[in-house]
């Protein structure tokens, strides 16, 4: 595994996203935050209670990696979702990969009634992507790999690393053959 993102370099990451939010929405403002499901819980911990402003925060599950390294298929289940509408809801993802995912729920959240919609990530992959969306505030670009750790997965594995690193293919090999039951 080669380390991309130490924790010093992910804590500053986080606080600068934050910082970000904060100047863009103020602190007065109510916000609605919504935290993209496996893969964002690392980074909402840690990043709503950076944010200043007086925030409700729910969850929405999104799936497409399922057993792989490339998007799949898009399962959206909304069913934990809080109510949006009227609300200004920031969706808030680790990552920002082909796209789909976080276009598809800024779609669904204005379906849903909410009177604005940004969306904040951790990582920014550069690669082109599959929707015309760019998401509004990005803590770091990074190069096409994939990658694990602070919440991003490969087979349900890695998520509590507390660094972020690339998983080299003879590692995604290994990995997948330990994970057979
Ligand atoms: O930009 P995209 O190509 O759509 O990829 C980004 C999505 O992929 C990952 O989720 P995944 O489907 O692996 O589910 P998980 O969050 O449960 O790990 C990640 O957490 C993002 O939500
Ligand atoms: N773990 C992981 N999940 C992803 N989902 C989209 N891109 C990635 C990636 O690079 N790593």
């Amino acid at each position: 595994m080669r380390v991309l993102l130490d924790e010093t370099q992910l804590t500053t990451g986080v606080h600068g996203l934050a910082d970000e939010i904060d100047r863009y929405y103020g602190n007065q403002r109510h916000l609605t935050v919504i935290a993209v499901m496996t893969g964002s819980l690392v980074l909402f911990a840690d990043l709503i209670r950076r944010l200043s402003m007086p925030q409700r925060v729910g969850v929405v599950q999104a799936s497409s990696y399922r057993g792989g390294t490339t998007s799949g298929q898009l399962h959206v289940d909304a069913k934990m979702m809080i109510d949006v509408s009227g609300r200004d809801v920031l969706l808030v993802d680790d990552i920002f990969d082909t796209g789909k995912t976080l276009d598809r729920l800024r779609s669904m959240m204005i379906e849903f009634g909410a009177n604005s919609v940004k969306t904040a990530v951790l990582l920014h992959k550069q690669r082109d992507h599959a929707v015309e969306l760019r998401p509004d505030f990005v803590a770091f670009e990074i190069p096409d790999e994939f990658v694990v750790g602070y919440g991003l997965d490969y087979l349900d594995m890695y998520r509590n690393l507390p660094y972020l690193a690339v998983l080299e293919p003879a590692e995604i090999e290994a990995t997948a053959s330990e994970q057979q039951p």
